[in-house]
């Protein structure tokens, strides 16, 4: 359906303003004088079953060392790649989402370098001829304007294995799974002015990747890592020199390391003889988490010759304009759309959209990148909870409702049971029917959550109603401003309940019976307690003020 709607309706554009239409910088107060300017290469692992040349499966952290490992990506003497097109369609999909010019032919390079993570001593990458050149993304900090930021290419790549070191036996382990997995290198121009700017960046290259099922883009599982250049210059000169810190697996991470390269670069020019012509040495840098330092890899002059070649036993790649027109018209919803409509068709909030659109909604995308949009799973049971019905086109339920009972009911129960929104069992009609339940007062909003938490400890797929019936959640009455009638006939349960409290609140009903209110809510507080949230707040103080209050 998704996908129909997304292929009938014209593109909505990425709404920014143009990176060179004088972007007004503010000058940062920690580094007065001074501009910042960063570049990000983004390896995003592409989300496909099978590796990018070999016919193994593709693995995620934890699973058994060395189980995913076809003869070619252990580089036996003899083995021959093979492309894996579901990769090259993934890749499309995010080239197409981020406006980047497509390329009709292009070609795979040998980059050579020694490691015991790379078997064949080579990496197969795209040096000369990448997939895609060109492109933008639109990213805005909170408060400001979106700005533009431009994309310099994107290339296809192997990644490579894993190797780990245990300093106590001084071995190194080296696990296959991942060598050989699909990825795409994704090139920002410099255009990133600041350490949250970069943060920004990634989040948003982050929610398209994952809109359109190309990657998981999970740096905490290091499906998404980033190398992140950073340079200075006194304002108004030109760039400066740029290190580049590697292999940044959190924007936490990237915000501490960009920072501290600004300081240390800071330093070094500003304490050099001759400032003025001062240059910071080109560098590759690491980051050391523990000191939230970068420290040096190498210099400029240590850096390896990767004697890129053309790989002799790859082709040209030729994409056929059909077929990225096909990746063009099946698209699914990307996040500035997905944003436009929460806003425009159920009226939410600015705020009430950032709180759906940064649900973690988990693994749900299928790996095959069906039509799914942002956080495909959160919005779509949104969207089927919201879903019109009739002739008429009315609103099921109120989307402010349902935005609150996902975002702070549900989300918050699951979280208080350690669990994410992709553990969610209850269907959209047992979520929906509680929601109504609440919203016609057939019981009480505190029952609703007593019965949510009930629901996701015992998943059944009895009818809400039934489960509130069985563990007598049911209101006690229904509310007053519920009813016609201004003086509500209140049910001998809530009689009862009320009577028990004046009994055993003799001090306090005193005083209220001499007229004090304020003590009336100390016997409202004790009726709802003993009415285990089944009592309504409102008709209860309508019923003590009935039986207590002086006329
Ligand atoms: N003066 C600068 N300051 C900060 N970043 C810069 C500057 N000049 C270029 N960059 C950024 O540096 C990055 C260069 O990446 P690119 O992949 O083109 O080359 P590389 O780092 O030399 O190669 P490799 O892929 O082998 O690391 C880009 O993201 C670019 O925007
Ligand atoms: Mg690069
Ligand atoms: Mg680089």
């Amino acid at each position: 359906m998704l996908r129909r709607l997304c292929q009938c309706r014209a593109r909505q554009l990425q709404p920014f303003r143009r990176f060179h239409d004088a972007r007004v910088y503010k000058e940062d107060p920690r580094w007065l004088g001074w501009q910042v300017v960063i570049g990000i290469e983004t390896h995003a692992q592409i989300k496909s079953r099978r590796k990018l040349f070999s016919e193994s499966l593709t693995s995620v952290p934890g699973e058994t060392p060395n189980t995913h490992v076809s003869m070619f990506d252990a580089a036996f003497p003899g083995t021959l790649p093979k492309l894996n097109h579901k990769c090259v369609d993934l890749a499309l999909r995010a080239a197409v989402a981020l406006q980047s010019d497509i390329q009709t032919r292009s070609s795979f390079d040998r980059k050579h370098y020694f490691y015991s993570d790379l078997p064949s001593g080579y990496q197969i990458t795209q040096q000369y001829a990448p997939i895609a050149i060109g492109g933008r993304l639109s990213v805005a900090l909170p408060n400001s304007p979106p700005f533009e930021v431009r994309i310099k290419q994107i290339q296809l790549e192997q990644d490579t294995a894993k190797s780990t070191l245990n300093p106590r036996t001084r071995t190194s382990h080296i696990d296959l799974n991942r060598a050989g997995t699909g990825l795409m290198e994704i090139v920002s121009e410099p255009d990133l002015r600041s350490p949250d700017e970069a943060g920004a960046y990634v989040r948003a290259l982050q929610a398209v990747l994952r809109a359109v099922g190309a990657s998981d883009g999970n740096m905490e599982q290091g499906s998404l890592r980033c190398d992140v250049n950073v340079s200075i210059n006194r304002v108004g000169q030109p760039p400066g020199t740029r290190c580049e810190i590697k292999n940044l697996n959190s924007v936490r991470f990237m915000i501490a390391a960009i920072t501290h390269e600004i300081t240390r670069q800071r330093a070094i020019l500003e304490s050099a003889p001759d400032p003025q012509n001062a240059t910071v040495p080109q560098e590759t840098r690491g980051f050391d988490e523990h000191r939230f330092e970068t420290y040096k890899l190498r210099s400029k002059e240590d850096a390896p010759d990767y004697r890129y070649m053309p790989d002799p036993n790859l082709g040209v790649l030729v994409l056929s304009q059909e077929r990225i027109r096909t990746v063009r018209d099946t698209l699914p919803e990307l996040p500035w759309e997905t944003r436009e409509r929460l806003r425009s068709a159920y009226g939410l909030s600015e705020r009430d959209v950032d709180v759906l659109l940064n649900i973690d909604s988990g693994r749900d995308v299928s790996f095959d990148g069906e039509t799914q949009g942002p956080n495909a799973s959160v919005i779509a049971y949104f969207d089927q909870l919201c879903a019109e019905e009739g002739d008429e086109g009315k609103r099921r339920r109120d989307p402010k409702a349902v935005s609150n009972w996902i975002t702070h009911e549900l989300l918050g129960q699951l979280a208080a049971r350690k669990e994410t929104f992709k553990d969610n069992h209850l269907s959209v009609d047992q979520l929906g029917e509680l929601i109504d339940m609440v919203q016609n007062k057939t019981i009480t909003g505190t029952s609703g959550k007593l019965l949510l938490r009930h629901m996701l400890a015992n998943p059944s797929k009895t009818p809400t109603m039934q489960i509130a019936t069985e563990l007598q959640l049911t209101a006690l009455e229904p509310c007053p401003d519920s009813t016609s009638s201004d003086t509500p006939v209140h049910s001998p349960a809530l009689r009862a309940l009320c009577a028990d409290a004046i009994a055993a609140l003799p001090a306090e009903s005193d005083a209220a019976r001499k007229g004090n209110r304020n003590v009336l809510n100390k016997i409202v507080g004790r009726v709802m307690k003993d009415s285990h949230g089944r009592a309504d707040a409102k008709a209860v103080r309508a019923l003590l003020e009935e039986l207590l209050l002086p006329r």
